[in-house]
């Protein structure tokens, strides 16, 4: 290279460099106030421009893949205050869950993989909705009131995130607050397998199992009908009619309840003594799905609520929205505590696998590893951990890791293997029993029995023996109906919990309580009234006076296992048909061990996991 030319390419390198220099300098002073503002904020075009393709080619490199939504996102997220640890964490795609995070590397306890501030959390609180539509407006339409309010704000965020131009939050005005949540609103699902958006044919696999009574499809209709149609129709610039059919739709309306039942979070407001006003101080976010609270969590739930004060960010919305007293009484959830926290959301769970939690601080939330993560593991948040019925009501899929030996054995080393959540994975797939149903489970299912069903089986039981002198069927009735309501008076359950079946485990003592109250004598039901004392609720190893209480019990597990829908479902009879449970007739000497036989027998609680829907949804195994 001549002298004048080699001047002229070194001109040209210094050129580059002192550009990447200013621009890496400007990116920097831009991060640092982000972070000190809660948001980056710049009418600098070149700046905006580089900021964003400079995240996204840091990120796009190491983290997602190069999916342009995330990137969007990633960049968005940057730009508005939020901190990713992209050296430690990637977002990709992971068979049969959608997106989700993994370890780049070797990741130590107390990590943090990134933090957003609680402006960027969406909520009825942070949105500007509520403000653009009046306050006074927002209460007089009821939607204050549940979750109507919240989804409102989500379809409204949806409508313009893709109907209006990408805004990402930077412009001014009503145009720029419309689209605030834009590139985030694009990252969410836009179908969902839960059994809301079943048939009616498919929900019949679910009889029996708690989920067809909470899916409250009916009552988020009338909510739709009743509170938010004739609140978007008053406001055609909020709302312009030509988005109603695209973006107000009754579909619409369960795709963002859908999205906030599987993917919010309680955020609740930090007082000014930096307690948590939600729920008394703890530091760690719950995700809304996992607090096992159906009242407080559904889609349709009607929580008598208003939009909370929020005094934990300097955010002019959330300021304005703060005017609305809250209705809130006691220990219900606000409803402006629920609240889409982006970045978070990706995260997925696993039973006994959560290595990272969400914690908050005044200003910001925080997620931070709470095991040592290894390169290429999976990172986990917690749902709660709930049963396979709850999962699949709000996320669409089921849990299925290997329960502990059904046949005795070594069921104690394998609980432990599951409870400390090790190896999980290689665990459930290359050990015994892998791919076979009956050694795959969610440790969280339980059976619910309600007491009805006790009481149907004792009245159709009712010995000659017990009532010989009591006269009529009238006066026998009369009886039970006295016995039920000392029960209940004294604080009995209405429904029983039969937990993961294990050979050591006992049913539960009030069943059986229950049980030997509704068979006294009458005689003795007296003497336990005037004692204050109902029957005892254990269970003795060859209690031959126990008999006809075993019989009962026998009768109530059978009739509740034959609630089940068999249906559809594709699961060999040779495994699981009754007539193949080893057990002997209840008239035999060790009742307690037919009992036990019937009780950890896997099929009731396998029956909602071995559905086709399971199939369709199930978490990958290998
Ligand atoms: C909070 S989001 C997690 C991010 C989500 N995977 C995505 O693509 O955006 C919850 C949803 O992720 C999926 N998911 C999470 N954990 C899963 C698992 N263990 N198995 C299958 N799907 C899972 C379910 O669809 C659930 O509704």
């Amino acid at each position: 290279m001549c002298g004048i030319h080699a001047d002229l390419h070194n001109l040209k390198l210094w050129l580059v460099d002192f550009i990447w220099c200013w621009y890496i300098s400007k990116l920097l002073s831009l991060l640092v106030q982000g972070a000190a503002s809660g948001g980056v904020e710049s009418n600098d075009v070149a700046v905006q421009i580089f900021v964003k393709s400079f995240a996204v080619a840091l990120t796009d490199a190491m983290t997602i893949n190069g999916d342009p939504v995330m990137q969007t996102f990633v960049a968005w997220f940057g730009l508005n205050g939020g901190f990713f640890d992209a050296e430690v964490m990637g977002i990709t795609d992971i068979p049969d869950t959608g997106r989700g995070a993994i370890a780049l590397r070797d990741i130590p306890l107390d990590h943090t993989l990134f933090t957003l501030p609680r402006t960027l959390t969406l909520s009825t609180r942070t949105s500007p909705l509520p403000t653009l539509f009046g306050l006074d407006a927002w209460r007089a339409h009821g939607l204050h009131k549940g979750w109507v309010g919240l989804i409102l704000c989500m379809m409204w965020e949806d409508a313009w995130a893709h109907e209006g131009e990408f805004g990402g939050g930077h412009r001014g005005g009503e145009e720029g607050m419309k689209m605030r949540w834009a590139p985030y609103m694009r990252t969410l699902p836009l179908e969902f397998d839960t059994p809301m958006f079943w048939s009616i044919e498919e929900l019949e696999e679910l009889k029996g199992t708690e989920v067809p009574d909470k899916i409250g499809r009916e009552d988020a209709e009338r909510a739709y009908r009743e509170t938010l149609v004739p609140a978007i129709k008053t406001s055609p610039t909020l709302f312009p009619p030509s988005h109603h059919d695209k973006w107000y739709t009754s579909d619409a309306y369960h795709r963002a309840g859908s999205r906030i039942l599987s993917r919010s979070f309680t955020v609740s407001r930090w007082d000014a003594d930096g307690e948590d006003k939600g729920d008394g101080g703890g530091e760690e976010e719950k995700h809304v799905e996992g607090e096992g609270d159906e009242e407080d969590v559904g889609e349709f739930a009607g929580a008598n609520t208003s939009l909370g004060s929020a005094m934990d960010v300097d955010d002019p919305h959330q300021e304005v929205n703060a005017d609305l007293d809250s209705d809130e009484e006691g220990d219900e959830e606000d409803p402006s505590d629920v609240a889409m926290v982006p970045m978070a959301d990706l995260l997925n769970a696993r039973w006994g696998s959560e290595n990272a939690k969400l914690f908050y601080e005044p200003l910001i939330l925080r997620m931070v590893s709470t095991k040592p993560i290894k390169k290429g593991e999976q990172i986990f948040n917690t749902y709660g951990d709930p049963p396979n019925s709850d999962l699949l009501r709000r996320y669409g899929h089921v849990d299925l890791v290997r329960l502990p030996s059904r046949a005795g054995g070594d069921g104690d080393a394998q609980m432990d293997e599951f409870t400390t959540g090790a190896g999980l994975e290689t665990e459930t797939v290359m050990g015994k029993g892998a791919g076979d149903i009956r050694y795959l489970g969610n440790p969280s299912d339980v059976v619910e029995i309600r007491a009805d069903l006790v009481v149907d089986v004792v009245r159709g039981f009712i010995s000659e023996s017990v009532f010989e002198k009591e006269g009529s069927g009238k006066e026998k009735e009369g009886d039970m109906e006295e016995r039920i309501e000392w029960w209940l008076d004294e604080g009995g359950d209405d429904t029983f919990t039969l937990p993961l079946p294990s050979p050591s485990e006992p049913l539960p003592p009030p069943l059986i309580s229950l049980t030997r109250l509704l068979l006294l004598p009458a005689p003795d039901f007296r003497s336990a009234r005037e004692k204050g004392k109902p029957p005892k609720g254990k269970l003795k190893r060859g209690d031959t006076g126990s008999t006809e209480m075993l019989k009962v019990l026998d009768e109530v597990l059978m009739r509740r296992e034959g609630m089940y829908a068999g249906g559809s479902v594709e699961v060999s009879s040779a495994q699981f048909c009754r007539s193949c449970i080893p057990r002997t007739s209840s008239a035999d000497v060790d009742s307690y061990g037919i009992l036990t036989t019937i009780y950890t027998h896997p099929y009731i609680h396998l029956r909602l996991a071995s559905s086709p829907h399971h199939q369709r949804c199930a978490p990958t195994l290998t």
